[in-house]
């Protein structure tokens, strides 16, 4: 991989071009290992979910995910409406010693866990008027995702598949559409299943993935984080190089033609 090929959201640069998420491990220990497997350098925390020093007596996951290490990302997970995600953000600044880089979710059911797209509207406008730096996650509208990125998003995290349903990128063309139009970072977050999955990601332009369940869902969340880290680069790779074009008929591959016999 090109020393200079570097993922960069907002303010900040990055090698690993995969980003992860804590929840879901059997224990901290198996956290820190995976999460240290995968090469990410940026890592999701769900913040009404897990704690990070609001609870003192109980395990903390910054003692495994260090910050000194890891860009951490908060996240809004869990909240259904913008009122509880900007709450959510402004608590994660504070816990944080004011670091302002968020991940947004406003989600629309329990269900499916689609996002609630006015809701994200209002809250990323909200938030970024107060400052933050906002990573959203969005359907796979190619019409929203250059909305949020208008608005001021600094990366926009279209949807392969629903969250933790582990069925890869559903509507490739859409994700290709977002990624031509787009001038900020396109990251595919949720849905992926298995090393395959990410790479289709990066392979269609995306500059990164964020996964939580196929890592930490795994029979072996260690050996499937290094396949993720491996499918993410390889993708990137193939992205870079060019692939050949799709073609219905044969074309030899050893061709006669131009050869001195
Ligand atoms: C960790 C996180 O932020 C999730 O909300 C995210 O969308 C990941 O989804 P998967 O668990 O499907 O990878």
């Amino acid at each position: 991989m090109p020393n200079e090929d570097l993922l960069t959201i907002g303010q900040r640069t990055y090698r690993s071009r995969l980003l992860v998420g804590t929840g879901k491990y059997k224990d901290l220990d198996e956290t820190g290992a995976a999460i240290a497997e995968s090469g990410a350098e940026i890592v999701t925390v769900a913040i009404r979910r897990t704690n990070i020093g609001q609870s003192p007596d109980e395990p903390n996951l910054l003692d495994v995910v260090s910050p000194e290490r890891y860009t951490i990302l908060p996240n809004t997970a869990g909240c259904f409406n913008a009122k509880d995600a900007i709450r959510t953000c402004q608590l994660a600044r504070e816990l944080l010693d004011g670091h302002n880089l968020v991940k947004l979710e406003v989600l629309g059911d329990q269900k499916t866990l689609y996002p609630d797209i006015p809701a994200t509207l209002e809250a990323a406008e909200a938030l970024i008027k107060d400052d933050f730096e906002v990573m959203v996650y969005t359907n796979d509208d190619p019409i929203v995702a250059k909305r949020l990125e208008a608005m001021g998003c600094v990366a926009v995290m279209p949807l392969a598949a629903p969250i933790g349903s582990g069925l890869g990128v559903q509507n490739k063309y859409n994700i290709l559409t977002i990624v031509e139009n787009a001038e900020v970072p396109i990251l595919v977050d949720a849905g992926v299943g298995t090393a395959s999955d990410a790479s289709v990601a990066m392979e269609l332009g995306c500059d990164g993935v964020l996964m939580n369940t196929a890592i930490a869902g795994a029979k072996n969340p260690v050996l499937m984080a290094s396949a993720m880290r491996k499918a993410v680069e390889a993708g990137r790779e193939a992205f870079l190089a060019g692939r050949i074009p799709r073609k219905r008929y044969a074309s030899a591959s050893s061709p006669l033609d131009g050869t001195f016999f």
